[in-house]
């Protein structure tokens, strides 16, 4: 069974108290829909399960930026962890309280680097040495001491999909291990530099959290060794990544790294931070879609529904899994490729899934889709994107509208304006 926001009670599929028929009815589709509760009850979770040692559970913004989610887990007691000017500036409206988000990240630009200088950020997660100079110059320039910890690339290999690795020489992210060393004794010597961590961040959906593990004992090994020659360190920072299951995959519990690096935390004096980001989101939310038109071709009989790739590009680009099932249940079963309006093949849903038949004007839910769901929407063949309903109890709130035509071409008109 998934873990999941949604269930039916009878035969009408529910978020929380609320049946997603009413709010088809209400805001029409394509729908994001989210549960509070759900996103409340795993940040709890964690917090229990990292409960033995103190730790900052910094949430990725990248999975699901809207404003109101994040408002949400700041007034828990969450930290942030932004990838770009953009998420800093709506982790500060969300109300994050600066000192507790993580600034990380390949390529930052001067402009970025500043504004999280100037919103005093706790703490700069550097990847290159290039970088590292950029934000020192630039803190010595603000008059302002920037604190960092270098994100060190531990080439060991997550075991997840090729296209979200990113703990491997290969990749792109961090410092490699070999030179991280080098860095840190260079990071000693810049002005406005202050050295407060190490860091990591290996890859997404992994549901063996083995290599997590691995990487972070081998981080904290480096950690020691840095201890040793007198660089004062205060947090280890092991990244996000935990998995959770679309298909058929049995995620081991986060619980079992925290139990892991009790001990070898609590001897070197080390805070943790954690950067969840599906964890937290992704169960949380679905994207409902309404069926247009259903047609046979080669054998195949598609499902054509009113949100594609242009919605939810998981499919498209990692061919993801994500579980359907209709607002209104339904016992005849059939294979079907669902399909979305975009020009383009790859634009998909579900391939060869058995489904309970569906018709015109019927809705269905794509489940799993509140983390890289609206967060990598975009308005490909000029499609608006949907808008985001967030569920509380039997509570209903609009947390994002959605997007009109007006909204499409609204800074082309007034580019020319200028
Ligand atoms: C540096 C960093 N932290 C945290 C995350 C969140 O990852 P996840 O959503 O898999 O928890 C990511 C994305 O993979 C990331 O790049
Ligand atoms: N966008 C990816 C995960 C990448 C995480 C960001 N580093 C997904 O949908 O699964």
């Amino acid at each position: 069974m998934l873990d999941t926001a949604f269930h039916y009670r009878g035969d009408t599929l529910y978020c929380e108290d609320v049946p997603l028929v009413d709010l088809v009815k209400e805001y029409q589709t394509p729908l994001y829909v989210y549960s509070a509760n759900y996103i409340r009850n795993a940040y709890q979770k964690l917090k229990e399960s990292f409960g033995g040692f103190p730790t900052k559970i910094c949430y990725s913004l990248k999975s699901n930026p809207n404003i109101w989610i994040g408002k949400l887990l700041a007034d828990l007691g969450a930290g942030a962890d932004v990838t770009s000017g953009g998420e800093l500036f709506r982790a500060l409206k969300a109300g994050f309280n600066p000192e507790d988000i993580v600034f990380a990240g390949v390529g930052k630009s001067s402009r970025e680097i500043v504004e999280a200088l100037r919103s005093g950020v706790g703490l700069f997660s550097i990847e290159s040495e290039q970088e590292l100079r950029k934000i020192s110059e630039l803190a010595q320039s603000l008059n302002r001491v920037a604190n960092i910890s270098i994100r060190v690339n531990p080439n060991i290999d997550p075991h997840t999909h090729e296209k979200i690795t990113t703990g491997l020489r290969s990749n792109k992210f961090g410092v490699p291990i070999e030179e991280a060393l080098r860095v840190y004794q260079l990071a000693c010597t810049l002005p406005a530099i202050r050295i407060v961590g190490i860091g990591m961040h290996i890859g997404s959906q992994l549901v063996n959290l083995d290599p997590v593990i691995q990487a972070a004992n081998t981080i904290l090994d480096m950690a020691e060794e840095l201890i040793n020659t007198g660089i004062r360190l205060e947090y280890i920072d092991i990244g996000g990544g935990f998995g959770i299951k679309y298909k058929d995959e049995s995620p081991e519990d986060p619980e079992i790294v925290a139990k892991a690096l009790e001990r070898r935390l609590r001897d070197l004096k080390l805070k943790l931070i954690i950067e969840p980001g599906r964890f937290i989101s992704g169960p949380s939310g679905a994207l409902l879609t309404s069926v247009l038109y259903t047609k046979t071709s080669g054998g195949k009989k598609f499902v054509i529904v009113d949100a594609g790739m242009n919605a939810l590009i998981r499919p498209a680009l990692y061919d993801a899994y994500h579980h359907i099932q209709p607002l209104v249940r339904r016992d005849k079963t059939e294979i079907v490729d669902v399909v979305g309006p975009i020009c383009e093949s790859s634009d998909y849903l579900a391939k060869d899934r058995l489904l309970p038949q569906v018709f015109p004007t019927e809705t269905i839910a794509i489940l799993q889709a509140g983390a890289y769901g609206f967060a990598m929407a975009s308005e490909y063949n000029s499609h608006p994107r949907p808008a985001e309903i967030l569920v509380d109890g039997n509570k209903v709130r609009l947390i994002r509208k959605r997007q009109t035509y007006e909204d499409l071409i609204r800074l082309e008109l007034e580019a020319e304006d200028l």
